[in-house]
């Protein structure tokens, strides 16, 4: 089985910049599954029945313009919670993570529904205020008109529904290395996130697993 690292948590953490940065290091693909949930919440807010939408999204559709805004996270965090939703956009998750090169995937579920067989998991938080900071001045860079008080509220609502739904809730894997980014910058924060993928590859090399 190739190389796969599942990266999980909460809205604005930083998840998605150690992904990128951790696959780029490693030289491995990587994919963002949010893109995935936020393409379905898309099209619910266009007047699509979700379901349906989730069993005809194209890789395509995750590059359409407009999938970062408020709105549509907060969609994507009500289509998370349909089973059938989930259900109908496992095999891209799993066929990518299976990929010959090795895959990154971020995520809410991946360490401990999508990729269960990950060899390094890593689940990645901060605090809400951190995080409703962060993703405050990306709004604002991005030319939105919001306060930071709506953002913070945004989060935790998010934080809420995605920790208490019933499928594939958000939690970290029993075997996940957290990282808690309030205190670390990005270099901080992905040095570490680096230093723990090695540390698991060191204990596959030493013979650990008979998989790859
Ligand atoms: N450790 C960090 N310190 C400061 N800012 C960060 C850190 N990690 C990410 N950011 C910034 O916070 C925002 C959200 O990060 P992102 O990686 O998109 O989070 P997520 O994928 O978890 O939603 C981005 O603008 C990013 O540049
Ligand atoms: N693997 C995943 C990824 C996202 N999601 C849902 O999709 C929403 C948007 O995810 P995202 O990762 O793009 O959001 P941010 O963390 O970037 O704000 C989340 O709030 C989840 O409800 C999920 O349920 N499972």
């Amino acid at each position: 089985m190739a190389f796969t690292v599942a990266i999980d948590g909460p809205a604005a953490s930083g998840k998605g910049t150690i992904s990128k940065r951790v696959a780029a290091h490693f030289g491995l693909g990587h994919l963002d599954t949010g893109l995935l949930y936020r393409a379905v919440g898309r099209r619910m807010l266009d007047g699509e029945e979700p379901v349906s939408a989730a069993r005809a999204l194209v890789p395509g559709d995750l590059e359409v313009e407009g999938l970062r805004t408020a709105a549509v996270g907060e969609a994507a965090s009500r289509v998370g919670a349909l089973p059938e939703v989930r259900a109908a956009l496992l095999d891209f998750q799993r066929a990518f993570a299976r990929r010959s090169g090795g895959a990154v995937l971020d995520g809410r579920d991946i360490g401990t529904v999508i990729c269960p067989e990950a060899e390094a998991k890593l689940f990645v938080t901060a605090s809400a205020e951190v995080r409703a900071e962060r993703r405050f001045r990306e709004l604002v860079a991005a030319g939105a008109d919001t306060r930071f008080e709506a953002v913070l509220e945004d989060i935790r609502a998010r934080d809420e529904r995605d920790m208490g739904r019933s499928d594939a809730p958000l939690r970290p894997a029993d075997d996940a290395v957290t990282i808690d980014t309030s205190r670390l910058d990005v270099e901080a924060a992905v040095a570490a996130a680096i230093a723990a993928v090695d540390a698991a590859r060191d204990v596959r090399s030493a013979g650990g697993s008979s998989r790859g």
